[in-house]
C-alpha cells in the first residue's frame, strides 16, 4: 500500500505541490485527474524520486522511502512510465519489453507472455521501436512496465496525442493487464472517459493541491467540482 501524506515538491525555489495526501491500496486503481500545469507529472515523478525536490512522507508497504533512489523504488515494486514512454527505437516490440528484465531482474515475465495480453502487439512484435505510432508506442511502454510484475504502475498521461479507437483498446487492456496480475494503477490523465474506465475513484489535483476525493459516482454528484476544476 501507498500512503503519502503532507507532500511538497519544488523544482529550484518554485514549489509546485503543497502538502499533498493520496492512498492506494494493495491492488487498487487510482485517477489522479487535474488540468494543464495542475501537478499530475510532479506528483507521480515525485513518488518515483524522478526529478523536483520533495518533502513529507513517501510509504510504501509501511516503509518510509526518504531519498530512496529510482532504482530502489523500482526493485520495491514501483513503476512509472513516463509521458515521453522512452521506447527504444532501434530494437523490436519484443526486445523493448524484454527490456524490463533490467529493472525487474529473473522475476520479469517473458515478453512473448506479455505481448499476448496486448492483442495489438502481437502483429507488430518484431517491429522496430522507432517504426512505431504514438498508440503503438503507449502500448509498448504499458507491456514493458507490466512485464517487470510491479506491485504498483504509474501511468502519466497515456492517452496523450491518441486516436479514439487506440484510447479505447488500451483502457481495456490496461485494466486487464492490472486485473490478472493484481498490479495496483496510479493513473494520471485529462481524458475523464478513460480513467473512469481504468479507475475505482479519482484524486482532482489543481495548483499542485488536492481538492477532491472520491469514487466517480461522487464525482457525478458534484458537477461543480467538476465544473470548477476539470471543465476546459
Ligand atoms: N522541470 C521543471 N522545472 C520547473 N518547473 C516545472 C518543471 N516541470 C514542471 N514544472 C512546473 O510545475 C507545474 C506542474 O507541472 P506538471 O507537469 O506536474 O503538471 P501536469 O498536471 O502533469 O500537467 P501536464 O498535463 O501539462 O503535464 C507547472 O507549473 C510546470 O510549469
Amino acid at each position: 500500500m501507498l500512503k503519502v501524506e503532507r507532500l511538497d515538491a519544488f523544482y529550484g525555489d518554485s514549489q509546485v505541490l503543497h502538502g499533498v495526501g493520496i492512498t492506494v491500496g494493495d491492488g487498487e486503481r487510482v485517477a489522479i485527474v487535474g488540468r494543464n500545469g495542475a501537478g499530475k507529472s510532479t506528483l507521480l515523478k515525485s513518488l518515483m524520486n524522478a526529478g523536483p525536490r520533495v518533502s513529507g512522507l513517501v510509504e510504501w508497504q509501511g516503509e518510509n522511502l526518504r531519498d530512496m533512489p529510482s532504482f530502489r523504488r523500482v526493485r520495491l515494486g514501483l513503476s512509472l512510465v513516463p509521458e515521453d514512454r522512452r521506447i527504444f527505437g532501434h530494437v523490436t516490440v519484443a526486445e523493448n519489453i524484454e527490456m524490463a528484465r533490467y529493472a525487474a531482474g529473473g522475476n520479469a515475465l517473458p515478453a512473448a507472455v506479455v505481448i499476448e495480453r496486448f492483442p495489438m502487439l502481437v502483429p507488430i512484435k518484431d517491429r522496430p521501436g522507432g517504426r512505431l505510432s504514438g498508440g503503438q508506442q503507449q502500448m509498448v511502454a504499458v507491456a514493458r512496465a507490466i512485464a517487470a510484475r510491479p506491485k504498483l504502475m504509474m501511468l502519466d498521461e497515456p492517452t496523450e496525442g491518441l486516436a479514439p479507437v487506440i484510447v479505447e483498446q488500451l483502457a481495456r487492456d490496461v485494466k486487464a493487464a492490472c486485473v490478472e496480475t493484481g498490479a495496483a494503477l496510479l493513473l494520471s490523465e485529462q481524458n475523464l472517459w478513460f480513467a473512469r474506465q481504468c479507475t475505482d475513484r479519482l484524486y482532482i489535483i489543481d495548483s499542485g493541491q488536492i481538492v477532491f476525493s472520491g469514487d466517480w459516482p461522487a464525482l457525478d454528484r458534484a458537477p461543480d467540482v467538476k465544473q470548477r476544476y476539470l471543465a476546459v
